[in-house]
């Protein structure tokens, strides 16, 4: 049984002339990390909202934990798959950001000691122990988006699904976002779904990877295999990460240097090639 499913899954918005998502098939199994890519508009952050029940499908289905979202189970689909949205604005707004990381721990009906231990897990888990008593709108994006992700983590769901998590990060917020959701399938056993226009990452943060183009599903697999297909990204308008697009370059003009995608294996191809090894 997978943790998310989607079948077939079609989508129109009440204003829509045409299928936002058409025939989405999509899966999600435990401890993953899925990135999701595609131009603006694609439909990720439509595919998303259906993730917790938040929009329904014009036709096909999403099943979670193998069952259909019902009114009666939402509550529980909810706990399980907690939803970063894109602009932490919509997601961040009590007086002080411990507040704002308790909310949805106590909305799960949570006591008093257990909201708190949650919250100073997650405080510590995400370094944010200097704005705790601070007022959530007057921090700056990339700390929003910070307490954006506390608030949903400290709901303890077994699937987060953040989408584009790093938007308005600077490079070392990037870096240290990423290396946190990396580490949360082994560290907390929870998968990661999160959608993103940087690439440059992907390879290094993602099991699997969609791309996703005028609302369907036009590629699926490893970063590998995805990232193999130049027409399919230039389709989706995504390039290649820079190490691959390198060592890609060397090889078209002749150099013997085996193709790699993360840094480690562009490390290792370029001391071999080079007669390091
Ligand atoms: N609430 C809505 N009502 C009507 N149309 C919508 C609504 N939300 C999104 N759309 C439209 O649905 C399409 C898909 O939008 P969506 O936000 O899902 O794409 P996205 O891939 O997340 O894009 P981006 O990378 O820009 O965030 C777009 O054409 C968008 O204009």
């Amino acid at each position: 049984m997978h943790l998310i499913e989607t079948r077939d899954l079609c989508h129109a918005y009440s204003t829509s002339v045409r299928d936002v998502l058409h025939n989405v098939n999509f899966i999600a199994d435990e401890r993953q990390r899925i990135a999701v890519l595609g131009p603006n508009g694609a439909g990720k952050s439509t595919l998303f909202r259906h993730f917790n029940g938040i929009i329904q499908p014009k036709s096909g289905s999403i099943l979670v934990r193998g069952e259909p979202i019902t009114k009666a189970n939402l509550h529980e689909v909810r706990k399980f798959v907690g939803l970063v949205f894109q602009n932490p604005d919509d997601q961040v707004f009590s007086t002080t950001v411990e507040q704002d990381i308790a909310f949805g721990p106590y909305n799960l009906g949570l006591d008093a000691d257990t909201v708190a231990s949650r919250v100073d897990h997650v405080v510590s888990m995400l370094g944010l122990e200097e704005l705790r008593s601070r007022a959530p709108h007057h921090l700056s994006g990339g700390e929003k988006k910070r307490v954006a992700i506390a608030g949903v983590l400290a709901m303890e769901p077994q699937v987060m699904v953040l989408d584009e998590p790093t938007a308005g990060l600077d490079p070392q917020g990037v870096k240290e976002l990423f290396g946190f959701l990396n580490d949360l399938p082994t560290r907390c056993g929870v998968t990661v779904i999160y959608s993103t226009h940087q690439v440059e990452l992907v390879p290094e943060m993602a099991d699997v990877v969609y791309v996703m183009e005028k609302g369907e599903i036009t590629g699926v697999g490893t970063p590998e295999e995805i990232f193999l297909q130049e027409d399919l990204l230039s389709r989706a308008h995504l390039e290649l990460p820079a190490l691959p697009r390198l060592i890609k370059s060397m090889q078209d003009h002749g150099i013997a240097i085996e193709s790699a995608y993360t840094y480690r294996d562009a490390e290792a191809a370029f001391l071999k090639a080079f007669g390091k090894t």
